[in-house]
């Protein structure tokens, strides 16, 4: 190794590294607040030649950064798949193979954002099926056809299937290896190994890791928590400077059990916690029925984001509002489409965390769901094909969903506002 690569994997100061104390995280021994949004595609943007967009990615990161955006959660692992909306191309292309160009993605990614002093959390597998993610394993182990819920509509078949992967020790074994391979890689643009590069605030195990679905899921609440506790301890063993967290939605994703999600993350090796936000899909807001849903789905949301942050007080563990998201008016997917609602609960949401920030409460930061940037659909049905722009919307969702797009100057106006009551924490 050459004397400046050995320079470079010089592990940074400690300080540099997003810490824990108490229910505070730390960053250069001051309390560590933050804006952050979902930039799943990140990696994949970063790749080089056509399979990329680096030219894209660093416009997305300057935007971003100019909007106080500085905390992104992106994704590290995704698995090739038979499952009609799963990403591709794939980085795990075959059990244990890795398409080394998305890694060099990666590492391209975390270099740009190490330029603009932006932290990452990298999340490892995906209880859903958009990534492959737990499904794709247990296909893997068990050679069964994957039970595909955008075909069958059958979603607590899909998730209780998705539930298999926390029993399977083979899936286990596969995921583990794949951990300890990117932990221990070295990044080809920096030199810096990942478990010693300080941009990389959080291993996450998985995107919104749920026990199952329904009372059979309650069966899986015991192997759950137990892959939650082995898991997060194997990852603290070979990442000691860097942080661990799940990627639980909250009591939502831990089959509406507050208790279990406790349970969950009681392990000393998860470092805090995360919930997510959810008032469409959890039925609490109809933006085709806006003027009459407002008031209570809103009201449903903070009383939600309030018993996480009373939790995460109790347990003295900082806690991040990880994914959050509300559709354009009138349903309409397209850029021109106004975002009058989504400002409205985006302000409010954001007012909250402020208040009980600066109350010294567990809160510390938030990752919008997300960030679509320059990205485009040329699709008349909205529905992304492998090859066209990533959005902030996954293959499985309309292009234009949630995605917050580059002209969206009233929202960015909010997200620069909030970042400046955060900063000023
Ligand atoms: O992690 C997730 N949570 C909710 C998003 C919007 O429905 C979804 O796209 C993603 O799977």
């Amino acid at each position: 190794m050459s004397q400046e690569t050995l320079v470079a994997t010089e592990t940074a100061a400690p300080s540099a590294f997003v810490q824990v104390k108490g229910k505070q995280f730390q960053l250069a021994g001051k309390p560590y607040y933050f804006v952050g949004t979902n930039f799943w595609y990140g990696a994949y943007l970063g790749a080089a030649g056509a399979k990329g967009d680096r030219a894209r990615l660093i416009q997305e990161l300057d935007q971003l950064k100019a909007a106080g955006v500085t905390n992104l959660r992106v994704l590290a692992a995704s698995e090739a798949s038979a499952l009609v909306m799963s990403l591709k191309p794939a980085i795990q292309t075959a059990p244990g193979q890795i398409d080394e160009d998305l890694w060099q993605g990666l590492d391209f990614l975390l270099a740009e954002m190490a330029k603009r002093e932006m932290k990452a959390v990298l999340f490892l597998n995906n209880f859903w099926q958009w990534s492959g993610g737990m499904s794709q394993y247990v296909a893997w182990q068990t050679g069964e056809p994957v039970l595909d819920p955008d075909l069958t509509k059958d979603w607590n078949a899909f998730m209780q299937n998705s539930a298999r992967f926390y029993r399977l020790a083979e899936s286990q074994a596969l995921y583990r290896s794949l951990i300890k391979q990117l932990i221990e890689r070295t990044n080809t643009v920096t030199g810096v190994a990942y478990k010693a590069d300080p941009t990389i605030m959080s291993w996450q195990l998985a995107n919104e890791p749920r026990p199952g679905s329904g009372e059979a899921g309650a069966e899986n609440a015991e192997v759950y928590v137990q892959w939650v506790h082995e898991t997060a301890q194997f990852i603290k063993q070979l990442a000691p400077q860097q942080l661990v967290s799940t990627g639980s939605e909250g009591s939502r994703g831990a089959l509406d059990d507050m208790n279990l999600f406790i349970e969950a993350h009681q392990s000393p090796f998860v470092d805090y916690l995360t919930f997510h936000l959810w008032p469409k899909n959890w039925q609490w807001f109809d933006i085709t029925q806006a003027e009459q849903t407002y008031e209570s789905g809103l009201a449903t949301a903070k009383t939600y984001i309030e018993q996480h942050i009373a939790v995460a007080d109790q347990m003295n563990k900082p806690l991040v509002m990880e994914e959050f998201g509300i559709e354009r008016d009138g349903a309409d997917y397209r850029p021109q489409a106004t975002t009058v609602w989504r400002d409205k609960f985006y302000s409010e949401f954001f007012q909250l965390i402020e208040k009980e920030a600066k109350a010294g409460r567990s809160i510390a930061g938030s990752n919008f769901w997300t960030w679509g940037g320059a990205g485009r659909t040329q699709r008349a049905d909205f529905i992304w094909q492998a090859g066209d722009d990533y959005l902030g919307d996954p293959p499985q969702e309309p292009q234009g969903l949630n995605s917050v797009f580059d002209q969206d100057q009233s929202t960015i106006g909010i997200l620069k506002a909030h970042a400046a009551a955060m900063n000023a924490l």
